[in-house]
């Protein structure tokens, strides 16, 4: 479902290499865990899965379609999360729903359904009439988590997801992930929170200054670690 093909990306003409050479696939069903210390290219490396920043060298496949190449076809397959939920102030929570569905071309009748499920879920339907201005840093990362899941997304990649959520939305937050899988789709997400990864992830990758360090399921992970058996001792470890 997704594929970086030895993706590279530099900052202030090449004197910051941000992301050096990363390579990996994901299938579909995979819930695939991205991890690594502050500063280490997580975020780079999802702006170019997104297309945000393009890529120096390398390529990007979503669903066997080029994402640089082909950005809409990629793009109609993609939700994304950033980890600083940006919304548009002066819209009503409603009005922003509406624009991310009208982008993806859901029906009315779908976009109702996921709309009251999700909302509920997040416990943010009252509030969807007032303007997003007035909306928390929580409520509004809810919406955008709202907005993301609309389009009922083939891959779903989350920067940081759980940071400003309460437990009880982190947890369900964390069970949609699992039911989305279920289903077939993928899930992509970094986080700074090895418990989350270690619960809920198929498959980890750990990333220290802008290369992988190591990648596979946890009992690989332990593998190649020795004695070492917490993936904190794991990552502190490798991201020295
Ligand atoms: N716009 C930019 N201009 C210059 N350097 C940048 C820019 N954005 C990121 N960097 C640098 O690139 C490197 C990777 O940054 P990135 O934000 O991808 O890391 P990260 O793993 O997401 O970090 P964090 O966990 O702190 O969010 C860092 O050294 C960062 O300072």
């Amino acid at each position: 479902m997704l594929k970086l093909d030895s993706i590279s990306k530099s900052y202030n003409k090449g004197r910051v290499k941000a992301v050096d050479n990363i390579s990996l696939e994901i299938k579909p069903g995979e819930i695939f865990g991205f991890l690594g210390p502050n500063g280490a290219g997580k975020t780079t490396t999802i702006k170019m899965i997104v297309g945000l920043l393009k890529p120096d060298n390398g390529s990007v496949t979503v669903g066997g379609i080029n994402a640089w190449k082909e950005p809409l076809k990629a793009k109609s397959m993609i939700s994304y999360v950033p980890d600083n939920p940006e919304v548009y102030d002066k819209l009503k929570g409603i009005e922003y729903l509406n624009f991310i569905a009208d982008m993806y071309e859901i029906s009315k009748d779908k976009r109702e359904e996921k709309m009251n499920y999700y909302l509920e879920m997040f416990n943010i339907k009252d509030a969807i009439e007032d303007i997003v201005g007035s909306y928390s840093h929580g409520m509004k990362q809810k919406l955008v988590l709202t907005s993301a899941l609309i389009s009922e997304p083939d891959l779903f990649i989350l920067d940081e997801p759980m940071v400003g959520l309460d437990p009880k939305s982190s947890f369900n937050l964390k069970a949609i992930m699992r039911e989305m899988c279920d289903e077939g789709k993928t899930v992509f997400f970094s986080t700074h929170v090895l418990e989350v990864a270690e619960k809920i992830c198929d498959r980890i990758a750990i990333i220290s200054k802008g290369k992988i360090v190591a990648m596979g399921t946890m009992e690989e992970l332990r593998s190649h670690a020795k004695e070492k058996e917490s993936l904190e001792n794991i990552f502190l470890e490798l991201t020295e």
